[in-house]
């Protein structure tokens, strides 16, 4: 006892010394921000006198501009300096609420006895004598991966070994311990009981504190090129690639930028959700995107099929898609581009003002097309081509000055448009003669600027049609029977492509197919710089459209994370996805990481929910204690009454709600009656809109990726779910739940819902 009570008091003394350097730090860079912010504002009111700016010319003059630019570096300088200390500001008062929240002694081969503490960042004494040790530091390695005595980290010298006696936790609330344990587990039970037991919010937090051994795996990977992480639900997929982020961020500093970074996840919600995470461990943001940002911004014609249509009508046709969705079509298509370097890409015809003939015809830009020799690829092709067709374009101007339509718009110009014609106001001419030719020739460069443009953008290659032309050629190609699909079949579904194309309507399964096929003629878009992807939700992608990011960034390393078990867009074929996209990569270089302990829900709900799944007994609960599941079978009338019985006791215990239903359209309904009677719900329509605080009811396929105290399973009966292939959708919705969940339903209820009683309540 009495060793104890000198623990903490001597921690406690530790802990004051600790505080008492940061916030002399502290006071210190506050000085410093204020001097050099002073400086940064006096140099920039100083800016424009010292540059001589010499307009007179028609040109800014060489020395100007190097004048302009010297300025402009120094005042970055300066600015980053005190960007830097503003930064360095930022962490120390991150630091001086809780400057660490771990400790651990260890030694290395009969070297003295050291001791550690690990915190949010690193922290030095003026000796550059570490105080804090930043937990991504390899040394803190040992804190989340062992047992007391012998352990290992990487270090960038190789591999070392100490012996570790002593691993202590603290929790530390605005400079004071409320509580410390030494623990010998990884990382005790008791602290991550705490911080599981915390309310949940509409933002995500960080895990730093208690990250887990076979989550460290995760986070401090750094030789695979893919890294394929399969987890339970609430297994902490998500919060280790965040945390990996930040570590990667902290490991090649000073070579990787957070925009060297790509996380690609569920939907817009969820980017929200995450959004602080990064922030509060004192790193940017990496770029975020989901699929459909990445595709459909690249197609600003085109209508893309977006979230709701694809889960509210999932086209039966799974034969095709199953087809189109496959790394075999990627091949297909990879094949295909090879054989149009021979023939077959097909041209548009370029106009020019409302004339009827062709500008440029389309037969005559294949022939200049595929006028250059063999060696070249299809983007040399296209490249030359499009040089050929710019000159052909000068060279038309001339003759194009002499038509009538350019004097007729010369005599219709107002005095001010023709003003904006000449170089300079007062611009004169040898000749009346040689002036017209000059406003003729401004004019026609103008009009031409459209031709330009398309040439520019390639607009000369009939990509719709090309795309058809492809999937006609699809049935030369492979044989379709072994897809289970006829010719009949195929042809009528290409059809239906043209048709939607003639809406600038495309479908999620043409996309990146089409994009591909794009990339390919174009040799375009293929990003070098990405260093890092990751990939949230992988069971929600297609093989086709893995296949496509790996093309789009080729030296990128990947983590791919997901549950094969919540496939809610691509169902049961997502078991082979491993296989699938496991053949991109090499397999010396791919890592496979099972998460099986689910940290998110109570233990009671962890029961439950895993038998949702066949093949769920491989999930561990944690022991978190909380309510069993309660199911209630009620009538349609009863049903809201219920509902809004529950949502007031959530309230009193202070738990946020999530009301998830199938679909949208009874996500309206329950809303709808829910303002009703007088019952505050937001309802999250889309995934553009913010999570806010309160209760909301949420379609399935949005709450992806979340999670909520309480969640309420909306009409769990058997006629709104009955299909097998529905046991995921299922299972993702009631797994969002970390400790209260209730299931109402009418009728007879769910057979995906039959499991053990003992692991619910009826009532
Ligand atoms: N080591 C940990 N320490 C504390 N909390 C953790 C830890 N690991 C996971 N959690 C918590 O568990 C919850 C679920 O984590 P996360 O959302 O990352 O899981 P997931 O595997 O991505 O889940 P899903 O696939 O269901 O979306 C979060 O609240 C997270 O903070």
């Amino acid at each position: 006892m009495t060793n104890a009570m000198d623990d903490k008091e001597f921690e406690q003394n530790h802990l004051k010394q600790i505080l008492k350097m940061i916030r002399a730090k502290k006071s210190e860079l506050s000085s410093s921000i204020k001097s050099a912010a002073g400086e940064a504002k006096e140099l920039n009111s100083h800016f424009y006198d010292d540059v001589k700016l010499d307009y007179d010319g028609y040109s800014t003059s060489m020395e100007t501009a190097l004048s302009i630019h010297q300025q402009q570096q120094l005042l970055d300088e300066r600015e980053n300096a005190w960007q830097h200390a503003a930064k360095q500001l930022g962490i120390v008062q991150k630091l001086e609420k809780r400057p660490y929240f771990a400790r651990v002694d260890f030694k290395e081969n009969g070297q003295q006895l050291e001791t550690i503490y690990i915190g949010l960042s690193s922290f030095a004494d003026k000796d550059n004598h570490f105080l804090i040790y930043d937990w991504r530091a390899p040394i803190s390695s040992i804190y989340y991966d062992g047992k007391l005595g012998q352990v290992s980290y990487m270090s960038p010298e190789g591999e070392i070994t100490v012996e570790m006696s002593k691993k202590r936790q603290f929790m530390i609330e605005d400079g004071k311990i409320i509580n410390m344990f030494d623990t010998d587990e990884s990382i005790g039970d008791q602290m991550l009981l705490e911080v599981l037991g915390e309310k949940s919010s509409t933002q995500m937090k960080s895990i730093v504190t208690t990250i887990q051994r076979e989550q460290n795996k995760i986070i401090r990977n750094t030789s695979a090129d893919l890294l394929f992480v399969q987890g339970a639900a609430g297994s902490g997929k998500t919060s280790a690639i965040l945390q990996r982020i930040a570590y990667l961020l902290y490991r090649y500093r000073g070579n990787l930028k957070s925009s060297d970074v790509i996380m690609f996840s569920p939907n817009q919600l969820f980017n929200d959700y995450i959004k602080n995470v990064l922030p509060e461990m004192g790193e940017q943001n990496m770029v975020q995107m989901t699929y459909w940002q990445f595709v459909a911004r690249r197609l600003p014609g085109m209508e893309v099929e977006n979230l709701f249509d694809q889960f509210e009508d999932q086209v039966a046709d799974s034969a095709i898609s199953r087809l189109k969705d496959s790394t075999h079509f990627f091949k297909l298509m990879t094949h295909y581009a090879k054989y149009l370097n021979r023939h077959g890409v097909v041209f548009k015809n370029i106009y020019f003002r409302n004339q009827k003939r062709p500008f440029f015809d389309k037969e005559k830009i294949g022939e200049l097309y595929y006028s250059f020799n063999e060696n070249y690829n299809l983007s040399n092709r296209i490249d030359a081509t499009r040089e050929e067709l710019i000159k052909l374009l000068n060279r038309k101007i001339n003759t194009e000055a002499k038509k009538n339509w350019v004097a007729e718009e010369i005599q219709n110009l107002s005095r001010e448009q023709l003003m904006q014609l000449y170089d300079h106001p007062d611009q004169e001419f040898e000749s009346e003669e040689k002036e017209e030719k000059f406003l003729s020739r401004k004019i026609v460069i103008k009009s031409l600027n459209k031709v330009f443009q398309q040439i520019k953008h390639n607009n000369f290659i009939n990509m719709r049609l090309q795309y058809l032309n492809f999937l006609r050629a699809v049935p030369k190609m492979t044989d379709l029977s072994k897809w289970g699909i006829s010719l009949a079949d195929w042809s009528k579904h290409i059809i239906s492509v043209k048709e939607s194309f003639t809406k600038h309507y495309i479908h999620m399964n043409d996309v990146s197919a089409y994009l591909y096929l794009y990339d390919l003629l174009t040799g375009r878009h293929v990003d070098y710089e990405m260093r890092y992807a990751f990939i949230d939700e992988i069971q929600d992608y297609t093989p086709f459209q893995l296949c496509y990011l790996k093309y789009n960034f080729p030296r990128a390393k990947f983590t791919m994370l997901g549950d094969l078990n919540q496939a809610i867009f691509t169902k049961d074929e997502s078991s082979t996805l491993l296989k699938q996209i496991s053949n991109l990569f090499d397999p010396k270089k791919t890592t496979v990481v099972q998460l099986t302990k689910s940290y998110r829900s109570t233990k009671q709900l962890t029961d439950f929910t895993k038998q949702v799944l066949r093949q769920g007994e491989k999930i561990e609960s944690f022991n978190r204690q909380g309510p069993k599941p309660i199911l209630w079978q009620r009538s349609d009338s009863e049903a809201i009454h219920v509902l809004t019985e529950i949502l007031k006791q959530n309230n009193i215990d202070k738990l946020t709600t999530a009301i998830i239903t199938k679909d949208l359209a009874s996500a309206q309904v329950v809303a709808q009656k829910l303002k009703a009677n007088g019952t505050k719900a937001v309802l999250i329509a889309t995934a553009n809109q913010r999570l806010v605080d309160g209760t909301l009811v949420i379609p399935s396929y949005l709450a992806k990726g979340l999670e909520f105290d309480a969640v309420i399973m909306w009409d769990a009966s058997k006629d709104n779910y009955h299909k097998l292939d529905e046991t995921q959708l299922v299972y993702t919705i009631t797994s969002r739940a970390m400790y209260k969940l209730d299931i109402i339903y009418t009728g007879e209820k769910s057979p995906l819902l039959d499991v053990d009683q003992h692991t619910y309540i009826e009532k």
